[in-house]
């Protein structure tokens, strides 16, 4: 089937390469003529795993190729829109500029009979006015909406093999040919037996936004925990262990730490907030405004350690922070709580030299000031205190009987609670987790 891909970012390149890899005919439209001028010529824009082999695949197979031009979307039978929806600024609501002008550019592209599909994560009540603005263009297309689920890192085969399929529909037989083209380009999922589900338009919306809400609850539930572990002695590693052999709880997202960061959960749990506002049931959604404090409070927590270890002669100090991106295996820096402390660190006069294995040049191009170094030994020579604040593998298996002799102070705060303890304590380690003693 011909497909196009409108936003070719962390979630629409993918997308584009993974369904040309699965044998459908591919174009990806991104108004970023750079992004789209790498996309073509093999190289992913920005760190995925699997990404580069799949890209080069599908490029080579002729099924794929990108555009900066929405007309190229003429002749695709179902359109994709993969555009941002970040946090607007001065306002925890989403941003949805990107999506509407996506979709102003591809209406005189659509053909009757065409389906337009979301994937962009959006505030309920989004595709009713989208599907009425296609309507009233008199364009004869369908809208879908069919929220995206998958994780950075893994992204990938979150795409090729996802856990669920969620297709918000419209009513009557609309909704029936729009499912037969959604069933057309999922058949591949389909016949592995990936669950599907068929619902309304505010369903799929909510659907998404819940899971996300879900996830940064689980990991602000835990952190709280840990906030209450710091001041009774108590172990949060070893609660979320314990919590977790219940199969109704589950060990998962249950890794206390920093918090988490991304452009994802934070922006997702925020706009769902202001969403239940404008809605009038506010108070349904209060609970998450709190989800957000505890993890933000985290990061004030690493701050203030670094601040307490360093002592009064902070300024004179040196800091080796190790991580950048807001989880290991991606570049990404939105929202990175990683980012944040270092930035923090040295705005307050700290020397912070930092390093992260891919997240180097994205920390570089929103936080210049700071001092990288892409070399895990040079970032702790020297150091009075090094920070963990991503848990890259790099990072993990650093042995401390060695960069023992790097450091100035051995002190190491592990603010994702990813180290061995005891190991790093038996190197001579000051070591400090979050939430454990
Ligand atoms: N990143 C993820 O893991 C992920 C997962 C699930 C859902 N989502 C959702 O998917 C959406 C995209 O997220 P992302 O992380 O890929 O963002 P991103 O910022 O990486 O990518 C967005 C892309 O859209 C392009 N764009 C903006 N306006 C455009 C237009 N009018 N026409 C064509 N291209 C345009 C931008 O140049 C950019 O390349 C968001 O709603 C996000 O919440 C993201
Ligand atoms: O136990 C945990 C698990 C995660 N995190 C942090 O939480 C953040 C988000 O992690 P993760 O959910 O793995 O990353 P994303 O790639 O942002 O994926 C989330 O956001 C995507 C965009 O909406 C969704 O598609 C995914 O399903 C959802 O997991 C990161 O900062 C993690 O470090 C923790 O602090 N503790």
């Amino acid at each position: 089937m011909r497909l196009s891909v409108i936003g070719c970012g962390y979630l629409g390149a993918v997308h584009a390469a993974c369904m040309a890899e699965l044998g459908h005919e591919v174009v990806g439209i991104d108004l970023d003529e750079s992004k789209v001028r790498s996309l073509s010529e093999g190289v992913a824009p920005f760190y995925e795993p699997g990404l580069p082999e799949v890209l080069r695949s599908a490029l080579d197979s002729g099924r794929l190729r990108f555009s900066s031009d929405p007309a190229d979307a003429r002749g695709a039978r179902v359109h994709f829109i993969a555009v941002g929806t970040p946090q607007k600024s001065g306002s925890s609501a989403a941003d949805m500029t990107y999506v509407d002008s996506a979709i102003n550019a591809l209406i005189p592209a659509l053909s009757p009979g065409d389906l337009v599909v979301g994937k962009s994560t959006v505030p309920v009540g989004t595709a009713q006015r989208l599907s009425a603005t296609l309507r009233d263009a008199g364009t004869g297309a369908l809208l879908a909406w069919n929220p995206e689920f998958l994780r950075e890192g893994f992204a990938i085969q979150d795409t090729i093999s996802p856990d669920r399929l969620v297709y918000g529909l419209p009513a009557g037989i609309d909704g029936e040919t729009a499912r037969a083209l959604m069933d057309e380009v999922y058949a591949a999922a389909l016949a592995a037996g990936t669950p599907l589900v068929p619902t309304d338009y505010a369903t799929a919306e909510l659907v998404k936004v819940s899971a996300n809400a879900f996830l940064a609850t689980k990991i602000s539930f835990i952190n709280a925990m840990a906030e209450i572990a710091e001041v009774t002695g108590a172990d949060v590693t070893q609660l979320a262990d314990a919590i977790g052999h219940d199969v109704r709880i589950g060990r998962r997202f249950l890794n206390a730490g920093v918090g988490f960061g991304g452009g994802c959960l934070p922006k997702d749990i925020r706009a769902f907030s202001a969403r239940a506002d404008e809605l009038g049931v506010g108070h349904s959604l209060g609970f998450l405004k709190e989800m957000d404090a505890i993890n933000l409070r985290r990061r004030d927590r690493v701050v203030a350690l670094a601040l307490r270890e360093l002592g009064a002669e902070f300024p004179r100090k040196k800091v080796a922070a190790l991580g950048l991106a807001f989880k290991p295996n991606s570049d990404d820096v939105r929202d990175s709580p990683a980012l944040e402390i270092a930035t923090r660190l040295a705005a307050e006069g700290t020397s912070v030299t930092a390093t992260d294995p891919e997240a180097l040049r994205n920390a570089q191009r929103v936080q210049p000031q700071l001092t990288y170094t892409a070399s895990i030994d040079d970032a702790l020579r020297g150091a009075d205190l090094v920070i963990v604040a991503t848990e890259w593998v790099h990072f993990r298996e650093l042995d401390p009987v060695i960069v023992r002799e790097l450091v100035t102070t051995p002190t190491i705060i592990d603010a994702r609670n990813c180290l061995d303890a005891d190991r790093w304590r038996a190197a001579g380690w000051t070591y400090i987790g979050l939430g454990r003693p």
